[in-house]
């Protein structure tokens, strides 16, 4: 499918009626904050803001109309998602995107379906969306700045201090941590070398110390 800005827009209006205001406007959020990265770093504009859009479209859904559209639409969630079922708004919002808006574009639907969890290789439009839910302007949490400025230039380095701080904030609140995020934090590790990261873990550390990194600032309704 050819994603163009008719289509943006018409999606845009069409997902404005249908969710929540306060979601919305986060979801124009994350869109800006994907645009301006896909600038930055030479990605298609068009699908972060088509994966932008659709992210959180689920995210209203309680577990009966999740596993409804998972059973409607073959989807084979693991375990660990279906126990902790709001972890399944990514994958129900890409086979939506998929199945009733005929968006059969694969990096837009990964980055829709893996953008709570994260992933081993993700792909750049996958990364965007991922950072973008972090620290779009309407996010505010201690911690936002400094990630919100890493994420315009070093894309890599801020997706594995997002995957870092998500872990910790899952830890800290006794919840069950999806070993997608495990993965694909280990993976950043390893592209990026420990020099690097514990470069910015001091950074980090010197601005916020050591315990201020436990917030995934979900401060919208
Ligand atoms: N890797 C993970 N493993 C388990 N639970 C997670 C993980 N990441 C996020 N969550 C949980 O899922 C909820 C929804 O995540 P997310 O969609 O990223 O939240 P929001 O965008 O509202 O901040 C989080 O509040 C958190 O409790």
């Amino acid at each position: 499918m050819n994603i163009n800005e008719a289509r943006l827009k018409h999606i845009e209006q069409v997902l404005a009626k249908r969710m929540k205001t306060g979601r919305f406007q986060h979801t124009l959020g994350v869109r800006n904050a994907a645009l301006r990265m896909a600038d930055q770093f030479g990605a298609d504009r068009e699908k972060a803001a088509m994966a932008a859009l659709f992210h959180d479209y689920a995210k209203g859904f309680n577990k009966e109309e999740l596993l409804q559209t998972v059973r409607l639409y073959h989807l084979q969630p693991d375990s660990l998602m279906v126990q902790a079922h709001q972890l399944l708004h990514g994958s129900v919002a890409a086979a939506i995107a998929l199945n009733e808006f005929g968006i059969d574009d694969d990096e837009v639907l990964k980055a829709i379906e893996y953008h709570t969890t994260g992933r081993k290789h993700m792909g750049t439009i996958e990364k965007i969306i991922y950072l973008a839910d972090f620290i779009e302007e309407g996010r505010d949490y201690s911690g936002v700045a400094f990630l919100r400025e890493l994420a315009y230039r070093e894309l890599d380095l801020a997706v594995y201090q997002a995957l870092t701080n998500t872990m910790i904030y899952v830890l800290e609140t006794g919840k069950l941590l999806h070993p997608n995020t495990v993965e694909a934090r280990n993976h950043m590790l390893n592209e990026l070398g420990e020099r690097k990261v514990n470069a910015l873990k001091k950074m980090w550390e010197g601005l916020y110390g050591k315990d201020s990194r436990n917030s995934t600032g979900g401060n919208y309704p």
